[in-house]
């Protein structure tokens, strides 16, 4: 039977809706911190239990420049995402501490990745499996696998074998060979990305900067990790880790996206490299030393082939998706600035004039002389970075300002507020200044403690190494073979400068800022006499 309200009863059910909660949002926000003066502040909300869970998931920088402005820069303060509590952390002793102190019993990070594995698909048995301790007589019984004496995990063996792989050793250095041959041949004039082209005459192409980067790094890794066996099984592999990577954030956070493009084009990597791993042995010629050995730990464990591919598509995506932006970025910068690309151009001049190096050589070369190329990187590395370092709190324990932080809830170490502090970077540090690295004041810079692009402590990048070989060489190889103009006419936003894309969807916490939809740097190249 309907129940029939009167205008007043309304009336009186909305005061009383309104003054329970200013009574709650008194409470909460005044009352609650003044009898708790040594709990750390908590940042206002209006929606009872979801908090902030709006800006979180739709402006991310937005919601983390409000905490900003609401607290000083030392302050922890606390968010509140749909029920989750989460510590903010920007001052520089405090992250440090945290980045220092990763530890099962203090800051962990396993919660974090757990819930990437689920998202990338892989099953709950295989997780488990993965934090379990083998026992000595598995280990006897496997001589060929890696030296285990300590009785490590799966789990902590993948980080030691991702570590082997990409710093500097053996391992690195046949895989950044590969790398840098793929980049070197595909930024030749006859043999650029056919998908980053929009015209070609006989001397001249008209391409899509981004689409140039994307598809020659997207080819260039898939070739070095995997071998070639991949895009023999997979053609379509780099289109749909693209187009994947397009929604990453909206994949990360479940959320909804037309068409839901996240989730199809993951289950199509899926597919790719499970049918690869389905390949004999031999077939997969040219595999990493890291996909070949972890293949061999984790089959020796009992996981099952699309475990196995959840987990490499997850290493292949943090290969890919922060390189490939930073680059961008750099690309973009030489293209429009022409004062920057010669002074590249004329210190790339006599190295790339010694005979008889291999890329992996030149590369070497390049990063030690070629300055005004390596404060390129290094500034883009500082102004278009928005990583962000979540661990999980498994006790109590004191900041190292003495601020209480409280078990159960998330840190979270926002790297920009570091890399845009204007006492450490000067009053232009919300400005790009390719230069800002020269002399020795930039490379005390690079020394600073705030200066944390890839983070820090034991869970520092261990792709640092890789990015930055892939980034210097692949801007060394677009400024001095060839010719840049900007095309008129051809991109959105003008002639000028491509715009970060400050929503979430495209790299916000995820690591590198990428470029507002439709904006782009369309050039016309020619080669250089
Ligand atoms: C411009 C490029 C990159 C940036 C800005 C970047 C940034 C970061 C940051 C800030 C962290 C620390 C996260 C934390 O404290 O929890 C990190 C960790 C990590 N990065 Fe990168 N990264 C880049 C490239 C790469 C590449 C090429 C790989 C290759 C697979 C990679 C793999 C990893 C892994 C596996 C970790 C976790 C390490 C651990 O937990 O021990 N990253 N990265």
């Amino acid at each position: 039977m309907p129940i029939h309200l009167s205008h007043e009863a309304v009336l009186g059910g909305l005061a009383a809706l309104g003054f329970f909660w200013a009574f709650w949002y008194k409470w909460r926000f005044t009352i609650w911190p003044m009898l708790h003066p040594n709990e750390v502040k908590e940042l206002p909300y209006y929606v009872p239990y979801l908090g902030h869970a709006y800006s979180f998931l739709t402006n991310l920088g937005g919601l983390f420049e409000y905490g900003k402005r609401t607290f000083s820069s030392a302050q922890t303060y606390l968010l509140t995402v749909a029920g989750e509590k989460m510590y903010i952390m920007s001052h520089p002793p405090n992250v440090h501490q945290v980045l220092n102190r990763l530890s099962r019993d203090e800051h962990d990070h396993d919660k974090n990745y757990h819930l990437l594995m689920r998202r990338f698909g892989i099953s709950e048995a295989a997780i488990t499996m993965l934090s379990q301790k083998p026992t000595v007589s598995f280990v006897q019984a496997n001589p060929n696998l890696e030296p285990n004496p300590q009785l490590k995990t799966m789990g902590d063996m993948a980080h030691i074998l991702v570590r082997k792989q990409l710093n500097p050793g053996p391992a690195y250095d046949a895989f950044e060979a590969v790398f840098l041959d793929n980049i070197d041949k595909a930024m030749s004039f006859d043999e650029l990305p056919p998908e980053a082209l929009l015209s070609s005459l006989e001397n001249t192409k008209t391409a899509s900067l981004l689409e140039l980067v994307r598809w020659t790094f997207g080819r260039a890794t898939v070739d070095a990790f995997f071998g070639p066996a991949l895009l023999r099984v997979a053609p379509d592999f780099v289109h749909n880790y693209n187009t994947f990577d397009d929604n990453i954030w909206t994949f990360l956070y479940k959320l909804p996206t037309l068409g839901g493009n996240g989730n199809k084009s993951i289950k199509k990597l899926r597919t790719a490299v499970v049918a690869y791993l389905g390949l004999p042995e031999a077939e997969r010629d040219g595999a990493s030393w890291m996909v070949k050995t972890v293949i061999t730990e984790m089959t020796a464990r009992g996981m099952g082939v699309h475990d196995i591919a959840g987990w490499l598509i997850i290493i292949h995506w943090g290969m890919t998706s922060n390189p490939w932006r930073l680059v961008a970025w750099m690309a973009v910068h030489l293209a429009h600035d022409a004062s920057l690309r010669e002074a590249v151009r004329e210190e790339l001049a006599p190295i790339l004039a010694i005979p008889g190096l291999t890329n992996v050589q030149l590369q070497a070369t390049v990063s030690t002389e070629a300055k005004h190329l390596v404060s390129l990187y290094n500034e883009s590395l500082r102004f278009y970075n928005d990583a962000i370092s979540v661990r999980e709190l498994t006790r109590d324990v004191q900041s190292a300002t003495g601020e209480t932080l409280r078990k159960g809830n998330m840190v979270m170490l926002i790297h920009r507020h570091l890399l845009m502090d204007e006492q450490v970077w000067g009053p232009d540090a919300k400005t790009f200044q390719p230069a800002r690295f020269l002399g020795k004041e930039g490379e005390a810079l690079l020394r600073n403690k705030n200066f944390t692009p890839y983070g820090g402590g034991p869970a520092l990048c261990p792709g640092r190494f890789m990015s930055k070989s892939g980034a210097l060489m692949f801007a060394a190889w677009l400024v001095s073979r060839f010719n840049l103009e900007i095309a008129q006419g051809k991109n959105k936003n003008g002639k000028g400068m491509p715009r970060v894309d400050l929503q979430t969807k495209n790299g916000t916490g995820v690591g590198i800022m990428g470029v507002k939809d439709g904006d782009d740097c369309v050039v016309v190249l020619s080669k250089r006499g």
